[in-house]
């Protein structure tokens, strides 16, 4: 079992890219900020007969109220199995919380990951410039061969993009990680994220000797979906 943790500022879509990952689907608007790791607290009120208030405290549990039902409910630590070479890899994904007030949680659990993935809003610059600030915490805390993977999620909102493309891969080239855009609402990207982080580790778990030796970048390079809409302003 590979622990792989989400990172990034809040809002940049995390959650949304787990449950597109794990189910198919997404489901638009703010998950709850997951506060630090294995819980999450709600508060929301919603006009629906009248006003209704709703609030909740979950454990292992990402928590959403909706117009028909409070809680809908998805599973914050998520494991799942990934098919690589015919090898069953299990990955058990963290989501992590993103706001900087929880941000001393998530520190804890950096060190037990085996992979992380590094998210940044393409339609949001801070989250960008925050990346080098979340790698300089990823390297304090983190064990020194944890696989990183930055990806530049809300690829779809080509209209509202503030980060080129080749922004986010210079970005990634000066700290050698591979690079993706991704995203949670389209589905572009999102099991190739997962799958070659699966890869990767599965190939440094069992390296056969006259197997060559497997290249990340490479493989994404050749495995991910462009869209010409959204590469530039
Ligand atoms: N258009 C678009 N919207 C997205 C995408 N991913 C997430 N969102 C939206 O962005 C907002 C934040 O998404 P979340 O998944 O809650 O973000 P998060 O990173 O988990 O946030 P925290 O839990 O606060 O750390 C929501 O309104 C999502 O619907 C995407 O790829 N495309």
């Amino acid at each position: 079992m590979w622990q792989t943790i989400l990172v990034g500022d809040s809002g940049v879509g995390k959650t949304s890219l787990l449950v597109q990952f794990d189910q198919g689907k997404f489901i638009p608007g703010s998950f709850s900020a997951t506060v630090g790791i294995g819980f999450t607290v709600r508060v929301c009120v919603w006009v629906c007969m009248g006003v209704c208030a709703c609030v909740q405290i979950q454990i292992n549990q990402i928590g959403r109220c909706s117009a028909h039902s409070c809680p809908l409910s998805f599973p914050l630590l998520q494991n799942k199995v990934v098919t690589v070479d015919n090898v069953k890899v299990k990955l058990q994904i963290w989501d992590t919380a993103g706001q900087e007030r929880f941000r001393s949680v998530t520190h804890a659990y950096y060190r037990d990951a085996q992979a992380l993935l590094l998210l940044y809003d393409i339609t949001n610059k801070s989250s960008f410039d925050n990346i080098r600030a979340w790698l300089t915490e990823i390297h304090e805390y983190a064990q020194q061969d944890v696989v990183i993977m930055l990806l530049g999620n809300k690829a779809d909102m080509a209209s509202e993009r503030v980060i080129r493309r080749d922004e986010g891969e210079k970005l990634a080239r000066e700290h050698s990680v591979p690079f993706m855009e991704t995203s949670a609402k389209t589905g572009v990207n999102v099991e190739l994220a997962f799958t070659a982080v699966a890869k990767e580790l599965k190939h440094r778990a069992v390296q056969h000797p006259n197997e060559p030796k497997f290249q990340i970048h490479e493989y994404i390079e050749s495995q991910k979906e462009k869209s010409s809409c959204c590469s530039y302003f």
